[in-house]
């Protein structure tokens, strides 16, 4: 990536390149990074669209592999200038066990970061979250934070924690010296809850507003904010990241990056109704229709459900202590971090992010997509 090979052609590497965010990354690179050469997508499940990707001018390499499998890892890294690692098991419900997402979500990073460092890769960015930094087990708000504030981070959840060592990995792999002797150059960029096309909680949550005539029921106080950013401008920011890394190395090595964008502050709720009310759903109350405490024991009969039925059946409802607490803890971010290390600016405005994600959820809530 010298400055005297300006026309030189890039080999990206996009891990999870088919998941939700992972395929607006793999879009957005194919239509706004000039450099890129090869693009090679990398996930334990396939997605069919990226036979269609293979037509156009940049080469698209589809390599199905696990990360946890490190030699697999190894192979689509080799040759890579820059990785984007935003593979991981997102799993706040209980469908898997916690050493499976720590092997996913961590030693899956470990593997990356091992692979760049064998083969030579300098750059990578990784897709850490929010859940970093909380809401933490307290309930303690996090009221328009930024990358500086303070906060109380306290993680007994095994998604949070496997997002948190993952991302210490990546940091402190910031500088170690890659096959070459050059020295590896990472960041990591935490998203808050995103939205869009693909948005399959969204879908659902269409879906059974729809098997209930139109109705959802406010279970959350309006006043608690959700922190909620559009997957475009998430996946325009890895892009810019990534490609910012390397000439802005010094500053950007080793830092990390709330996702933003003029998405406004609501609650989860009252934010979700901003797609589900053009698409002919109600929210109904003003107020939550239940009592948080009895939230609080549903929450609780739940998670005792799912450990009583798992020898005979995976039972996952949405609702349970863990995303009761997320949903109800105010956690929004204000900064302008990414704008000044990166020069990132939202690539959609919220009307554009707020139409598009509304024309996906009529699309997918009447279709099996
Ligand atoms: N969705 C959100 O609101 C959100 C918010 C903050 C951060 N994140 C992070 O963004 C990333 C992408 O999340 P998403 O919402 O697109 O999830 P997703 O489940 O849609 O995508 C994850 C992708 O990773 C792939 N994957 C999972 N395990 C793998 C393995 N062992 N080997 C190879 N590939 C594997 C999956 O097949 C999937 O395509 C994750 O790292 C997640 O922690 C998501
Ligand atoms: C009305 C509620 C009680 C219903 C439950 C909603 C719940 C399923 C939602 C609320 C908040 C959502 C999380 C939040 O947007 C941020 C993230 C970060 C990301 O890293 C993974 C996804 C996650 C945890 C969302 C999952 C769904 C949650 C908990």
């Amino acid at each position: 990536m010298a400055d005297s090979a300006q026309a030189q052609k890039l080999v990206y590497l996009v891990t999870g390149g088919c998941g939700f965010l992972g395929e607006h990354v793999v879009r957005m690179l194919l239509q706004r990074e000039p450099r890129l050469g090869e693009l090679r997508v990398f996930d334990r499940h396939l997605g069919p669209w990226l036979e269609e990707l293979k037509t156009g001018p940049v080469r698209v390499t589809a390599i199905q592999g696990d990360v946890t499998e490190a030699h697999e890892v190894a192979a689509a890294v080799a040759g890579a200038h820059v990785v984007i690692h935003t593979a991981g098991l997102v799993d706040v419900f209980g469908r898997a066990s916690p050493e499976t997402i720590h092997e996913v979500n961590v030693q899956g990073t470990r593997n990356v970061i091992e692979a760049c460092v064998q083969t030579g890769t300098q750059f990578l960015v990784y897709t850490s979250s929010m859940e970093v930094v909380g809401p933490n087990t307290k309930g303690h708000p996090f009221y328009r934070g930024n990358e500086d504030t303070l906060y109380e981070a306290v993680h007994r959840h095994p998604y949070p924690c496997s997002k948190a060592l993952a991302e210490r990995l990546v940091l402190e792999a910031n500088g170690r010296e890659v096959h070459g002797g050059l020295p590896l150059v990472t960041c990591a960029l935490r998203p808050t809850g995103i939205y869009g096309e693909g948005h399959q909680i969204m879908r659902d949550f269409y879906r059974q507003g729809l098997r209930l005539g139109g109705w959802l029921f406010r279970a959350i106080p309006a006043s608690v904010e959700h922190g909620r950013v559009y997957v475009g401008n998430v996946a325009w920011m890895h892009v810019l990241a990534a490609r910012e890394l390397e000439r802005r190395a010094a500053l950007m090595g080793g830092q990390v990056y709330f996702c933003y964008d003029g998405s406004p502050y609501k609650s989860y709720e009252d934010f979700n109704m901003e797609f589900l009310g053009p698409c002919g759903l109600q929210l109904v109350g003003a107020r939550p229709l239940l009592p948080y405490w009895v939230l609080v024991f549903l929450a609780a009969l739940n998670a005792l459900l799912q450990w009583l039925l798992r020898p005979l059946v995976l039972y996952v409802p949405l609702l349970n202590p863990y995303t009761l607490a997320v949903a109800s803890t105010t956690f929004t971010v204000s900064t302008d971090k990414a704008q000044r290390h990166f020069g990132y600016e939202p690539l959609f405005s919220w009307e554009d992010s707020r139409t598009r994600t509304i024309l996906w959820v009529q699309a997918a809530g009447s279709s099996a997509q």
